[in-house]
């Protein structure tokens, strides 16, 4: 089953001006896509239409479908927003580059968690409480982190809070938005571990949107290269690394493997 099917998918400002052309994917359960190319691309609004989140006065056209178990399969475009807050958070949800843009500076952490257990799940007292401690356990966090406010804990204890919170209604879909351009490297490769673990442990379809390469093609198995809202290529990790077809992928593989190669040298 197809948990989110785009199709024909174009974005434009309410000047008519067009950021995102005809841009066709889908990602079945279980399934893992890249979407990847330079800043500007198009891939955040792709992944905000996908919400049906677009900034006010953007249009969107062609058709985003998302079907999770338990829910009726929706058009996303034209929806009711009344039938969009009920699949957001369960169909799809989204961790985004700077876990701070998720998180309540004034709220404890315990408590951002429990909000969409207590309104999704309809947990109270001891069981939500029980469910706010699980949910930090499984992003590796202590129990104790349930009492501190964002800016008491790391910019990577931060974002683990942002996937708590995002996986806290068990969505088919997750979308993860350069969910580690803000971070230190090292805590970038644990981060990454963790959303590779918990996608697997759940199954859940993914939807991680890059600029880089590397963390892309570590992270999925298919890619969509974009390129000024276009979708200039599209397929299996191995062939988009191996034998990148247009001049514009091939520039994103040749950067790649220049800067590995400058790394390596560094290393030595
Ligand atoms: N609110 C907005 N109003 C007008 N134009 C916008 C708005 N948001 C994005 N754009 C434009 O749409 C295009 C695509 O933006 P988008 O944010 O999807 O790119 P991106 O590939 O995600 O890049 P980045 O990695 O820098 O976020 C860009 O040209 C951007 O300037």
């Amino acid at each position: 089953m197809n948990v989110l099917d785009v199709s024909g998918l174009g974005i434009r400002t309410s000047d008519g001006r067009a950021l995102v052309s005809d841009v066709s994917f889908s990602v079945g359960s279980g399934g893992r896509l890249g979407l990847i190319g330079e800043s500007g691309s198009g891939k955040s609004l792709t992944a905000l239409a996908v919400m049906g989140l677009l900034p006010p006065g953007m249009t969107a056209t062609g058709s985003v479908v998302l079907e999770a178990p338990g829910l009726p399969r929706t058009e996303v475009i034209g929806a009711a927003e009344r039938q969009l807050v009920g699949l957001r958070g369960r169909a799809a949800a989204v961790v985004f580059q700077e876990p701070l843009t998720a998180l309540d500076p004034l709220m404890r952490v315990g408590r951002q968690i429990a909000e969409p257990l207590r309104r999704r799940r309809g947990l109270r007292g001891a069981a939500l409480k029980r469910a706010v401690g699980e949910a930090l356990d499984q992003v590796r966090l202590p129990e104790r982190a349930a009492r501190a406010y964002p800016h008491e804990i790391s910019g990577g204890q931060r974002q683990r809070v942002a996937i708590a919170m995002a996986l806290a209604c068990e969505p088919a879909l997750l979308i993860a938005d350069e969910p580690t351009t803000a971070l230190d490297v090292t805590v970038q490769a644990e981060v990454l571990a963790l959303l590779d673990s918990l996608v697997s442990e759940r199954a859940m379809a993914l939807l991680f949107v890059s600029h880089d390469l590397a963390v892309v093609a570590g992270a999925t198995d298919r890619v969509v290269v974009l390129k000024d809202g276009e979708a200039v290529e599209s397929g299996s990790v191995d062939d988009i690394l191996h034998a990148p077809r247009h001049p514009y992928t091939r520039n994103l593989v040749t950067s790649a493997r220049h800067l590995e190669g400058a790394l390596e040298r560094t290393i030595r």
